[in-house]
């Protein structure tokens, strides 16, 4: 069988991970060849890509990032490029392609094997916000990234007697805030399933310095978002691919906790540091388990179809469902963080 292996959308620790268990299960175990397309669909499109053996993956378990590089190509063009990518894979004897990608890819994929690819999804976030699967490798990394940035944040706020707003990532989902909130125990998390109202954010947190606290860690979704008429707000604009370009949710909530209390208040935007560098230990383990049982579905001729986690198994979901719903913070979860706003 011949394999072809893309990685899409934004990158996140523990892509290589699945590369790596891909070739392993593929070459060694079924004696199949993988050639990997480069840059995410563009190199589907553009039939650039390269031949992945053993020594091509070797040493990249523990790797951030992905050895064969990450695009965003307009959904338009990729819908213009059906026919195209079918083509190509029948020119190269690609029997399944594998895309590893968030819901933006899986929605591709979706369409591409409606056109007629044989495609075996596997899900990737950060965000951790795709609904078929109970998790999403990438998360537990972000997490501990962010969790160990509170940590260091609390001590120089305490030092200074200030309020650090800590903006994490999280697009439409607060489960990064949720999580490292409750990890280093911050005195209220914002999360963009629930706006948040400023008044009872700034008497939160006075609240702690009138009780003699020193200081005060606010953790907030970069999509977080004031409740419509509390707070001036300024919104994003939109990036060529029709993503929201966030101006700063921190940045704002800085300046009007500062005006509202008196102390002093700085932003922090973790961005991209949390999606860089080496995977957890569960995020190998859980992308290595993924790439494994990508490859047997392939075998199957189980197309149309993704890996997702179901407590601790591994079972395979339609891409349709996939993408129908994302995954948000439910109600009684947020409850449960002890600063319910
Ligand atoms: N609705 C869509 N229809 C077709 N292709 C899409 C769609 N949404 C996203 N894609 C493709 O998938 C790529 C990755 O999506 P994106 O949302 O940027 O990342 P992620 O896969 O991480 O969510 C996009 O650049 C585009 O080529
Ligand atoms: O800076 P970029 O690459 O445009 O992407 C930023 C977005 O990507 C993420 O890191 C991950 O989202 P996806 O998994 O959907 O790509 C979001 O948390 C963040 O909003
Ligand atoms: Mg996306």
């Amino acid at each position: 069988m011949r394999i072809g292996v893309l990685t899409s959308g934004g990158d996140c620790p523990g892509l290589n991970a699945v590369i790596r268990s891909v070739v392993h299960r593929a070459v060694v175990d079924h004696g199949d060849e993988v050639i990997g397309f480069h840059d995410g669909w563009k190199g589907l499109l553009e039939c650039d890509y390269r031949k992945l053996d053993l020594d091509a993956v070797g040493g990249i378990l523990a790797r951030g990032g992905t050895i064969l590089g990450s695009s965003r190509v307009q959904p338009a063009q990729l819908r213009d490029g059906v026919a195209q990518a079918l083509s190509h894979v029948e020119d190269l004897g690609v029997d399944a392609v594998i895309p590893i990608g968030g819901e933006g890819t899986l929605k591709a994929a979706r369409l591409l094997s409606d056109g007629g690819l044989p495609i075996v999804g596997v899900p990737k976030t950060i965000d951790n916000d795709i609904s078929v699967t109970d998790v999403t490798f990438g998360f537990d990394t972000a997490v501990g990234v962010a969790t160990e940035a509170l940590d260091r944040l609390k001590t120089t706020a305490e030092s200074h007697q200030r309020v650090l707003i800590v903006e994490v990532m999280g697009r439409h989902t607060g489960w990064i805030a949720l999580h490292s909130g409750m990890a280093a125990g911050a005195h209220a998390i914002l999360v963009p399933e629930r706006p948040f109202d400023i008044t009872e954010v700034a008497e939160r947190v006075g609240e702690r310095f009138s009780a003699g606290k020193k200081f005060a860690i606010v953790v907030v979704a970069e999509g977080a978002k004031p409740q419509p008429g509390t707070m001036k707000y300024e919104q994003g604009s939109t990036d060529a691919y029709g993503h929201e370009r966030f101006s700063g949710v921190a940045r704002q909530l800085a300046l009007e906790l500062e005006d509202r209390l008196g102390k002093e208040a700085r932003p922090v935007i973790l961005g991209h540091v949390q999606r860089g560098g080496t995977p957890t230990a569960y995020d190998r383990v859980l992308a290595t388990r993924f790439g494994w049982h990508a490859v047997e579905a392939a075998h199957r001729g189980d197309f149309g179809n993704m890996t997702a986690l179901r407590g601790t198994e591994i079972v395979m979901v339609p891409l349709a469902e996939a993408v129908d719903t994302l995954k948000t913070v439910p109600a009684e979860r947020y409850d449960e963080c002890g600063c319910v706003l």
